[in-house]
């Protein structure tokens, strides 16, 4: 089955989307800040967005595949479901009794219901009979023996398809860092995934998905912030050009702040030559532009304007800007909201959140189509329709 993706505008055609389920209901007061979300979401109305997301996509003829039931396929492999055990139980938090009593839990789990606890976690109270041991005994009773992964919901951050192959991210924060041994083990195992060859792994320096944006083909941005590191930035620059698939990345330096953890919460493509771009980064972006020079090692250029360093790259005139919101104000409230996260389903078309009325009336106004989805639930993990997939195939953009 081709897998291929060389921009982040051609018409899509496969993406992998998370459904969010009982990982979710894992969310209070109390761990929500650690697990990355800004409130408590409403489980079943956050579902009812992510369908009428999905629905939205296949309606344009996307064929969408979910993670969790990639996840549950990959589980009948014997040598998938070991690895993943082992990932699950290998926190040195546990200890000995404890990892024990849990293996052997997860052991005795079908395929379905193992899918399930790796992505929702194990609470403390889940675990019977009580397996003895002080880990256990010592343990708050709200912690949870397995974490959940609130934020596969964000399928964008845990992978990356660059041409036909496939980044499997080093995600920075300890709540997300687990999701990579779920998304590495479907693409190693899975029969639709046979024979990809990947070429990032999460035991290397940290890059996200968000921070990498294909803007042309050949062409990669690389948002550095909270969770990209240069390190990482500039592992991913040798990996592309090793096997020839870019011949240009830009490391783009963002603030390390929560509103803009990718470089996806402040810019996104809507065009083969526009971005929608919060207005207050617009002009003072910059980037690096690193090259493949001989023996195609990195070369570093730059610091220079990104906008101008993107067309550049790119062999186009001029990247357009269509701005966030219309006054600064609505520009803050709308980038926060994700105004800037959209999901290109090809030149001119993108699905956004309804709720950001300004940012979409521009787009609308610069001629790009927007399908408009309802996110207010989705919206309290701070991800936008971008965040919340990961394109595994489009139509080639060529050269
Ligand atoms: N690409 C993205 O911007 N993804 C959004 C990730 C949100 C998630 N709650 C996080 O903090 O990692």
């Amino acid at each position: 089955m081709a897998h291929y993706v060389d921009s982040e505008v051609s018409r899509l055609t496969t993406v992998m989307l998370h459904r969010p389920g009982p990982e979710l209901a894992r969310l209070t007061p109390r761990n929500n800040d650690s697990l990355l979300f800004d409130g408590i979401p409403w489980v079943g109305r956050a579902q009812e967005e992510h369908d009428g997301f999905a629905a939205a996509l296949r309606e344009r003829g996307v064929e969408v595949l979910y993670l969790g039931d990639l996840l549950t396929e990959t589980l009948a492999v014997a040598s998938a479901r070991a690895d993943l055990i082992d990932d699950a139980v290998n926190s040195p938090r546990l200890g000995d009794a404890l990892r024990t009593s849990v293996r052997s839990y997860l052991e005795d789990q079908d395929p379905q219901h193992l899918a399930t606890v790796l992505m929702a976690g194990l609470a403390h109270e889940e675990v019977k009979p009580d397996p003895g041991g002080l880990v256990y005994r010592m343990m708050d009773t709200h912690d949870f023996v397995i974490d959940p992964l609130p934020n596969l919901l964000f399928t964008r951050d845990s992978s990356v398809w660059i041409r036909d192959r496939v980044a499997v991210t080093s995600l920075a924060m300890p709540a997300r860092s687990r999701e990579t041994a779920l998304t590495r083990a479907i693409y190693r195992h899975h029969p639709r995934f046979a024979g990809t060859e990947l070429i990032y792994s999460p035991a290397l320096e940290n890059v996200e998905g968000g921070d990498v944006l294909l803007l042309a083909p050949g062409v990669l941005a690389i948002g550095v912030g909270e969770r990209t590191t240069p390190a990482g930035a500039e592992r991913l620059a040798r990996r592309v050009f090793a096997d020839d698939l870019a011949h240009t990345v830009l490391a783009v330096p963002i603030a390390q702040e929560r509103a803009t953890m990718h470089l996806d919460t402040v810019c996104t493509m809507v065009d083969v030559d526009a971005v929608v771009m919060y207005p207050n980064v617009a002009d003072s972006l910059q980037a690096f532009t690193v090259t493949a020079g001989p023996d195609r090692r990195p070369q570093v250029a730059g610091p220079t304007p990104f906008l101008a360093a993107a067309a550049d790259a790119m062999g186009i005139e001029r990247l357009r800007i269509i701005d966030t919101g219309l006054d600064p104000v609505t520009a803050e409230r709308e980038q926060w909201d994700d105004g800037n996260n959209t999901l290109a389903l090809a030149p001119r078309l993108c699905v956004a959140y309804e709720r950001n009325v300004e940012t979409n009336a521009q787009l609308e106004r610069a001629g790009i189509e927007v399908i408009a989805i309802g996110g207010s639930e989705l919206g309290s993990g701070r991800g936008g329709p971008r965040c919340m997939s990961c394109p595994i195939e489009r139509v080639s953009a060529g050269a």
